[in-house]
């Protein structure tokens, strides 16, 4: 049995570096010499299994990643997780690019589809799942880099819905295309202040300014070097990546919508001095699935295998849970001798002080607290 995952704008390309450090990945085939535009899964004992991740960077373009029809049933958190836990990426396959145009030729063609409402679907997902990554608490500031494409045109919306979201975008977006489309993305940005940078305002060192930075360059349909201003903006994405090594100084994380911008479309990062997302890796914590929307015609017809999405949840995560290193959870508090002669006599003053300790030192939710009662003897 197998199933299918059709990430329509996922071009699937190879690279045999795997030991990025950032452990996202990209949907991406190890088939050499074939056009591996497409993904398609084994699935054994009912479960679909993802395969052959040789990649290390993220892309979230989960356009169209159907696992199962008969998988689509209601199913206990601890049963889809148990499903989603027997993904092995050891055993993808993948469709030829000619299925994958065909479908998208079927969807926009006699199911009615068009390009704005796939792209609404697709970003979506991909809002979504950064979400889930990069919680806007500690990952607000997004800068979204803009192609003149669709790709482009995707980081417009990915832009808009993660406002929403209660991330603080910022849009970059340096050759505009005059088409209705893009157009109308602007204005919907404009009329929620997004503001739109330029090139020049940028700076130098991203991750000054940036928690993510979404790659909406380029797509499916780059084809030889970028030109300028791209050249230039994919090398700060490049040099983002390479400053984190050797500083180890918290850097932005990079999420690339599609191909990373910059990688050759079939063949992937084929000098490997390319960008190297963060997000998604096939075997790793943070590959999502999309495709929720996908049509049942299609699904048969391509006998696609599509997960249980749980709740209404636009993508499902997939692969190993993350790999988590207790010991570099460990805080160590050290404070301050605290002496019995320096309390406060008012219990309440000592409590204005701690508190405005507390409010000083950027605490989250400094106001929480813990209720306890005793008994009549004092004692809990
Ligand atoms: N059905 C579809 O085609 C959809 C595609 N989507 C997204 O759109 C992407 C494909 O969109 P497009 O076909 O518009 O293509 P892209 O967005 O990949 O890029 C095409 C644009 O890039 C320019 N370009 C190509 N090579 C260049 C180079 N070396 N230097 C500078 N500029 C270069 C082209 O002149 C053109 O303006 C997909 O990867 C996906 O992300 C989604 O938006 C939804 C629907």
């Amino acid at each position: 049995m197998t199933c299918l995952c059709l990430t329509h704008s996922i071009t699937q390309t190879h690279n045999h570096n795997h030991n990025l450090p950032h452990a996202t990945t990209t949907f991406s085939s190890s088939l050499h010499n074939r056009n591996p535009l497409f993904q398609l899964f084994s699935v054994s004992n009912q479960f679909p299994l993802l395969s052959r991740a040789l990649f290390q960077s993220i892309i979230l373009r989960p356009r169209i990643r159907p696992f199962s029809t008969n998988l689509t049933a209601s199913y206990s958190s601890s049963a889809f997780a148990q499903i989603m836990a027997n993904f092995d990426a050891d055993s993808v396959t993948y469709l030829t690019q000619r299925d994958a145009a065909e479908i998208d030729e079927t969807l926009m063609g006699p199911l009615g589809f068009s390009v704005d409402q796939l792209m609404e679907l697709d970003v979506l997902s991909v809002a979504t799942s950064i979400s889930e990554v990069y919680k806007p608490c500690e990952h607000s500031r997004v800068l979204t880099i803009c192609g003149p494409g669709n790709n482009g045109g995707d980081g417009l919306v990915a832009a808009r819905h993660l406002h929403h979201f209660g991330y603080k975008p910022f849009v970059c977006y340096p050759k505009r295309t005059p088409k209705p489309l893009y157009a109308g993305l602007v204005t919907q940005l404009e009329a929620l202040s997004i503001p739109f940078l330029s090139v020049e305002e940028l700076p130098s060192d991203l991750s000054n300014d940036f928690d993510v930075v979404i790659d909406a360059m380029f797509g499916f349909s780059f084809h030889g070097s970028p030109r300028p201003p791209f050249d230039d903006l994919i090398q700060r994405l490049v040099s983002l990546h390479n400053n984190n090594n050797q500083i180890g100084q918290k850097r932005s994380v990079i999420v690339s919508v599609d191909i990373p911008s910059g990688w050759h479309v079939e063949e992937g990062d084929v000098d490997g001095t390319g960008i190297k997302p963060d997000m998604l890796k096939f075997c790793g914590p943070h590959h999502f699935l999309g495709g929720r929307f996908v049509p049942p015609a299609i699904a048969e017809k391509y006998k696609l295998i599509l997960p249980p999405y749980p709740g209404t949840s636009m993508c499902v995560q997939i692969g190993k849970p993350p790999q988590i290193d207790i010991s570099a959870l460990r805080e160590n508090y050290i404070s301050p001798e605290f002496l019995e002669e320096q309390v406060e006599v008012d219990p309440i003053n000592q409590f204005h002080k701690w508190f405005d300790d507390a409010l000083a030192a950027g605490l989250k939710e400094p106001n929480a607290m813990a209720l306890s009662t005793v008994g009549k003897d004092g004692k809990p």
